[in-house]
């Protein structure tokens, strides 16, 4: 495999941006790939994941370039070798590559693979927390399968298309993609590329979904015609496909502290066809007090730590703290507590994260269930990234029961 100058100078500049200028690693990808409009699809892919591999193998790079402690754009071009090495591709004769210790990486690599911090490049306080709250067996296989490149996956909007359909309009595109079973509107692409450029697209046929996060709104037990809240709507991925499974009858009314979401919410609403959707942000309690006891099904998508979609967002490993951890559980157990009140009498109600932590998913929906006994849990499902090869997720389904 050869490395080619260009894409491996875009990869420098960009793994600059993410850790010295803290810019978002998706959004600099999105940037880089702006760069040359002669790349192809190769030169693409080299890019996207070079820049995602850098960043998700960070500390294990570090430890065996010794570069620690500066970010400089030497010490970039030393974890860029490390990367190569390991990778397999032949060192070109570049100033920047010239003396690479290819058998000292190999052999620095082979020794920390036996230390999780290292082989798993991942902060201490991660691995703690992960091995108080999952057990070290448990966490090993987890972390592992979190370290994995993410794959793409589509959900098809129902409102528009079917699956089959779609997956034929995508291949006319030159996209080709395949069914995934137990997950009914997933499309996996089965080699990357840049979806958001297709017509299919842009005629609101599919979202971009992961497979876990697809079951979440299904879970919720939608009927066209109900009254549904979504309380911490976002950009409306699960919104949408709300609509989709209400087939666009009743009311779906999304809401959630920040307006900016809900605005991006508004043009996907329109893209997919999806009428039955209003957005209210909230900007005091009293948004939420006057919908009290009027839902047939409310859906909290709580904010999380994240930890279970790593995959696709390895930058989280470096970008999030313990503290912030410790304050997302406080904010998860309020938001249970008084988005619940919007549920009426025999409504449902399903509470989920994007996270594998106990103390983010089951804990909380125990705890709420204590405190509240008109509530009854119906059931829940933990979605492991080990065992799914998908996202990490949670989700509850309760009654309001009196
Ligand atoms: C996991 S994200 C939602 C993702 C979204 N449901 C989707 O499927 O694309 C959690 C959301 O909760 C919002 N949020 C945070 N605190 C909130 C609160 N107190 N009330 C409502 N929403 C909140 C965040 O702005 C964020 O958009």
């Amino acid at each position: 495999m050869r490395l080619h100058r260009n894409l491996v100078y875009t990869v420098i500049d960009s793994i600059k941006l993410i850790f010295n200028e803290g810019e978002y690693a998706d959004k600099v990808v999105q940037k880089a790939l702006k760069r040359d409009a002669r790349w192809g699809a190769r030169d693409r892919k080299f890019v996207a994941e070079t820049i995602y591999e850098m960043v998700r193998w960070k500390r294990l790079y570090n430890e065996i370039a010794s570069t620690k402690y500066h970010y400089s754009t030497e010490n970039i071009w030393k974890n860029f070798a490390v990367f190569a090495v390991l990778k397999g591709y032949k060192l070109p004769d570049w100033n920047q590559l010239q003396g690479v210790p290819t058998r000292r990486i190999k052999g620095k690599f082979d020794e920390l693979q036996k230390v999780r911090v290292f082989k798993e490049s991942i902060p201490d306080w991660m691995d703690e927390i992960g091995v108080t709250e999952l057990g070290e067996k448990q966490w090993s296989k987890e972390i592992s399968a979190l370290n994995k490149q993410a794959e793409v996956i589509l959900r098809t909007n129902t409102l528009r298309t079917i699956k089959k359909s779609l997956q034929k309009k995508l291949a006319e595109e030159g996209i080709a993609t395949e069914f995934i079973p137990g997950y009914p509107d997933a499309l996996r692409l089965v080699e990357r590329a840049n979806v958001f450029r297709t017509k299919c697209f842009k005629d609101g046929l599919f979202e971009v979904q992961d497979a876990s996060s697809q079951l979440v709104a299904a879970y919720l037990d939608v009927k066209p015609g109900m009254r549904v809240i979504d309380t911490c709507a976002g950009a409306g991925g699960k919104t949408l496909h709300l609509a989709a499974l209400m087939e666009n009858k009743g009311q779906i009314i999304a809401t959630d502290i920040y307006e900016s979401k809900l605005k991006k919410l508004k043009i996907r609403t329109r893209r997919a066809g999806a009428h039955n959707i209003t957005t209210k942000v909230i900007e005091s309690s009293k948004v939420m007090k006057k919908m009290k006891g009027t839902a047939d099904r409310v859906l909290i998508d709580a904010p999380c730590s994240g930890i279970g979609v790593l995959r696709r967002n390895p930058d989280s490993k470096w970008k999030l703290q313990p503290e912030f951890v410790e304050n997302i559980i406080k904010t998860q157990a309020e938001i249970l507590e008084s988005y619940a009140k919007l549920v009426k009498i025999d409504g449902k109600l399903v509470y989920a994260t994007c996270s594998i932590l106990p103390s983010e998913n089951e804990n909380q929906v125990k705890k709420f269930l204590k405190n509240n006994t008109n509530f009854k849990l119906l059931k829940d499902h933990k979605v492991s990234p080990f065992k799914s090869g998908y996202d990490g997720f949670y989700m509850a389904l309760l009654e309001r029961i009196n």
